[in-house]
């Protein structure tokens, strides 16, 4: 194996293949370089010379740049001799400088021209030595909008401004150290040695022949609408080259129509430029609309439009509304009536029905459909009505037959958890656990014969509240009627009152006072307390108010010191609301819940409006209404929970509250009252557990584990309770108070 060659067949393929590509793009640019050397005017390069000659000395730098001259213009001609060697008809075009007049064939030497000012008279501006238009971006008069034939002004000479030596430079950089890049195959305009070399090349699909040039136009009588030529592109003799007359193309652009040129005719510039004003002064022409494609079906408009069109750029909505009213310019509606008749929405989803033709209403202008404004005003529900809207007749005539029923349907969510009286309202009463403060009392002062007549305790049937009254001595009746009154004669009783280790205790809830008595009993304080119904007006305002203005009313009316008690259950959302009117919020609303160990049966109606309603086993049934859980939320609720205390917070972002329990001190009337408050954190649920006290069901307090009080027994609660946390305070006040007076 030889040094240096590969042994691998493929890579001295390869590498051949390379070394005759290299080759070949040589010569390439050698036969361009030659071109460029033949097109080139030694006109400048040849007055430069002589005006270096001319001059008596010439500096060093002069002299150098004078031998580079010559050397460039004895190459040049050179190149050209050898050119027109082998193509003598073209010797006029290569050599076609007045310096180079001895090579010019016989019959042009008298036509040199030095700004065109004879030979041809005036004609010699336009044309050349051989017949043909001058380039006129050589003239310096030339414009290419108001002379584009570089014609020069009347009195004044022709002159042609210095080349650009643009291939000049080209040339330079053009060395052979740059072999190693592959350059991209091609002939060279007018190679005719690459048709031979082509066994090597890769072959190419076919293609369509080049376009052949067309013809020379016969005499110069078309001259004008002309565009001469701006350069040589190739040898004489091969295609366009120097041997054809040069024929521009014509100009491409929005002005020109395919069809508009034919072959072998010169070109000439469409109506509007021939029309055009050249010379008038602050004119441009403007290139014209292209004209529609004539393949594109009638009324469509372009999906697209063109970036570079000078038609307004339109929205989709302005060409909807343009659309609509028919305006002149835009595409017709596809199997329309009159062009500008209004087009109806109707077949538009977005645009308006179209009206009636019998009402004879005008369709709406473009201008009121843009105007129009689409509005929804919120619908305010009656979630009740709703709800006992659907309930089956059956169950209506059913409920209304019942003995003792109200006549309309009531729709409750709890069924047997309390007996509901005529207005719907639960009666509480039935569910009082335990003996109450009725049994309390009457287990201490036993019970008493009638209102007014004597000691004793009894239970006040309306409404189904407990309450307690205290009558004097002189058996006056204290407060109002509603009480039932006590006899305070019993000595336990005045002892308690009078041991200031208890108190007594002003209130009408004997939930409450169960409550007191249970945590008091629990505590080592030995703490008694009794207690008193007052009727006492309680004031509207903050909880402290509120529970000051109660204490002190009931100091004054007992005469005496006492304890009263005030509870609030404030919701966060609701800026701390109910707060201390919880009472009236929970009558109104009550917290109707549903019994947990009852299943009912679901249906669902099978006809508008599909109101989903539990039946019960027993009880009326319940109707599931669309109720907003949270801001997003929505879920299925039993109709009457819809306004139940706990529904108050749906919507809204956070069920947090706090059950807050004030207990009030007074010494005695005309004494400042002391506050004692205890608070318990903890979330609105839906209700669950026993009903009897007020809002337990619906608050679970957050050391409950998730219960609500009312699923705590009693002494669960009363560990953590608001209660327990004020009461406390208030004992350690009170066994204070007494340590410090038994000293004292
Ligand atoms: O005679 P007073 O002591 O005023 O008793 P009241 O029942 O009117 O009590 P409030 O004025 O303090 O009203 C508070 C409401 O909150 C209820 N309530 C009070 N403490 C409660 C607790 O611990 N758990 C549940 N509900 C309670 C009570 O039934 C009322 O409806
Ligand atoms: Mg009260």
């Amino acid at each position: 194996m030889a040094k240096g060659k590969s042994s691998n067949p493929a890579d001295a393929f390869r590498k051949a293949q390379r070394a005759k590509e290299l080759k070949k793009n040589k010569e390439a640019r050698k036969s361009v370089r030659e071109t460029q050397t033949i097109k080139r005017d030694t006109r400048d390069l040849e007055s430069e010379i002589r005006s270096l000659k001319s001059r008596p000395k010439l500096a060093a730098a002069d002299k150098t740049r004078l031998e580079s001259l010559e050397s460039e213009l004895e190459y040049v001609n050179k190149v050209k001799e050898k050119y027109v060697a082998e193509h003598p008809e073209a010797r006029d075009r290569v050599f076609r400088t007045h310096g180079d007049k001895s090579r010019r064939l016989p019959g042009h030497e008298d036509e040199d021209d030095e700004g065109g000012g004879g030979g041809r008279g005036g004609d010699k501006r336009l044309y050349d030595e051989s017949g043909r238009l001058r380039d006129p971006t050589r003239s310096v008069y030339y414009d290419a909008v108001y002379n584009p034939f570089g014609v020069p002004p009347p009195g004044m000479p022709y002159k042609e401004r210095t080349p650009e030596p643009v291939e000049e430079s080209e040339e330079e950089d053009d060395s052979d150290d740059d072999d190693d890049i592959v350059m991209p195959e091609g002939p060279p305009p007018g190679s005719s040695d690459e048709e031979s070399d082509d066994s090597d090349d890769i072959p190419l699909p076919e293609g369509p022949p080049p376009p052949k040039p067309p013809p020379i136009p016969s005499g110069p009588s078309n001259a004008p609408f002309m565009r001469p030529p701006l350069h040589f592109t190739g040898p004489p003799g091969q295609g366009m080259g120097m041997g054809q007359p040069f024929l521009p193309f014509p100009p491409s652009g929005p002005g020109f129509r395919p069809g508009m040129h034919q072959p072998g005719m010169p070109f000439r510039p469409p109506p509007q430029m021939q029309q055009q004003p050249m010379g008038q002064p602050g004119f441009r022409p403007r290139p014209p609309r292209p004209p529609r494609q004539p393949n594109m079906p009638h009324g469509k408009a372009p999906v697209v439009q063109d970036p570079l069109s000078d038609a307004p750029t339109q929205t989709y909505q302005g060409y909807r509304i343009a659309k609509a009213e028919g305006v002149a310019g835009l595409p017709a509606r596809p199997g329309g009536g009159g062009d500008s008749a209004p087009v109806s929405g109707a077949g538009s989803p977005s645009l308006p029905a179209k009206p009636d033709s019998k009402t004879n209403s005008p369709a709406p202008s473009a201008a009121q459909i843009a105007a129009a404004t689409i509005s929804a005003a919120p619908v305010l529900r009656d979630l009740r009505k709703e709800a006992t809207a659907f309930v089956p007749r059956g169950v209506k005539r059913k409920a209304a037959a019942a003995p003792g029923a109200a006549a309309g349907v009531r729709v409750n969510a709890a069924p047997g958890a309390g007996e509901v009286d005529a207005d719907g309202d639960e009666l509480r009463s039935k569910r009082e656990d335990g003996p109450g403060l009725l049994g309390v009392l009457q287990g201490v002062f036993g019970e008493g014969t009638g209102a007014g007549t004597g000691t004793g305790i009894r239970q006040n049937t309306k409404g189904g509240q407990l309450s307690a009254g205290v009558v004097q001595e002189s058996s006056r009746p204290f407060v109002c009627s509603n009480l039932i009154l006590a006899s305070i004669s019993s000595p336990h009783f005045l002892a308690a009152f009078f041991n200031m280790t208890s108190f007594v205790f002003v209130t009408g809830n004997a939930n409450k006072l169960r409550e007191v008595q249970a945590i008091l009993a629990a505590g080592d304080g030995g703490i008694k307390v009794t207690s008193q119904a007052v009727d006492v007006p309680e004031v509207q305002g903050s909880t402290q108010e509120v529970a000051l203005a109660k204490c002190k009313a009931a100091a004054e009316a007992l005469g005496t010191a006492c304890v009263t008690e005030d509870t609030a259950l404030c919701f966060e959302a609701l800026g701390g609301l109910p707060g201390p009117y919880i009472k009236d919020f929970l009558a109104k609303l009550g917290h109707e819940v549903l019994s947990s160990n009852q299943s009912p049966l679901c249906l669902v109606c099978t006809s508008p409006p599909y109101i989903p309603v539990l039946l019960y086993p027993s009880g009326p049934p319940v109707a599931l209404v669309m109720t907003r859980s949270t801001h997003s939320q929505y879920m299925l609720t039993p109709a009457s929970l819809s306004s139940g205390l706990n529904t108050l917070l749906t919507g809204f972002p956070t069920t947090r509250a706090t059950a807050l329990c004030t207990f009030a001190y007074s010494p005695g009337p005309g004494s400042a009252v002391l506050l004692f408050e205890g608070r318990t954190e903890g979330h609105i649920v839906p209700a669950r557990g026993p009903t009897h006290f007020g809002w337990d069901p619906v608050f679970a307090p957050e050391e409950g584990g998730g219960k609500t009080y009312a699923e705590m027994d009693g002494g669960e609660k009363n560990k953590i309770s608001h209660r327990y946390r004020a009461l406390e305070k208030l004992r350690v006040y009170l066994q204070d108070k007494a340590r410090k007076e038994g000293k004292a």
